[in-house]
């Protein structure tokens, strides 16, 4: 077996994670994507086949373990970049509905290569930015799990998803081990925008012991009209 299927493997028994065979496939598909899409689009600095098992795809699907994701659910991944974590979760649950979204049109380009090699079907690669698709009568309070790893600090990052959800619905943040003060900074923003934290769920990734936190978000009421506010401007001035 290769490394990257090797350590894929181990991370996710050791994660509780049961990969198939079909599985394991398109994970090695994607794998060959980043590599050479990463020569065309400057992707990522991780490519060592261990570290991209864990921090990329088995870091991805730990999203899985923060809420029940209803089969067919909708599920949106705001700066997904080279697709994290949407991509890996869409190839562990066909059955979702998955759109990814980002506002570098070269990323969704790759996306979009990749979704085609992969044969992937419910799953679409948008170029927009958040500001704009959280208005958009069509993707506003439409999706029953919004995700995100790596986009902006809490505070900023709920005005790009929690419009998004659906009441009753969720919005995951993927954050490193040292989250309280960046929740604790964003406690306003996510009261106004209709959402009620729900956990901060501590995770070590397998074979490495690094650690992550999954930052749980419900959304408890409709969010106001007025956000999210024009783009650009949640990063300038956070609801603090
Ligand atoms: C550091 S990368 C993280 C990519 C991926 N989520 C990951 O974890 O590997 C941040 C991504 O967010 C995108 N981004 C930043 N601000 C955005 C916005 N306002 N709307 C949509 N995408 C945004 C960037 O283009 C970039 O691809």
């Amino acid at each position: 077996m290769n490394e990257l299927l090797n350590s894929l493997t181990r991370a996710a028994q050791e994660t509780n994670i049961p990969l198939s065979n079909h599985h394991l496939q398109l994970f090695e598909q994607y794998y060959q994507c980043l590599l050479e899409g990463n020569q065309k689009f400057n992707l990522t600095a991780i490519t060592e086949p261990l570290e991209v098992a864990v921090k990329h795809f088995i870091d991805s699907l730990t999203c899985l373990t923060a809420v029940n994701f209803p089969q067919a659910a909708r599920l949106l991944d705001v700066g997904t970049g080279a697709g994290f974590p949407g991509l890996p979760i869409k190839i562990y649950r066909p059955d979702l509905n998955v759109t990814l979204m980002d506002s570098l049109n070269k990323r969704i380009v790759f996306l979009k290569e990749t979704l085609n090699t992969l044969g992937l079907s419910n799953i679409q690669a948008v170029h927009d930015r958040a500001e704009d698709f959280g208005r958009r009568p069509a993707d506003r309070e439409n999706y029953d799990i919004v995700v995100s790893r790596a986009v902006a600090r809490l505070a900023v990052l709920a005005e790009y998803c929690l419009p998004c959800v659906k009441p009753g619905g969720y919005f995951i943040s993927q954050k490193g081990p040292d989250i309280e003060q960046e929740v604790q900074e964003a406690a306003r923003a996510i009261k106004i925008l209709g959402g009620q934290l729900t956990e901060v769920k501590k995770i070590q990734l397998p074979l490495i012991g690094d650690g992550r936190s999954l930052v749980v978000i419900k959304k408890i009421q409709p969010t106001p009209a007025t956000y999210p506010r024009k783009a650009g401007l949640p990063a300038k001035k956070p609801i603090l």
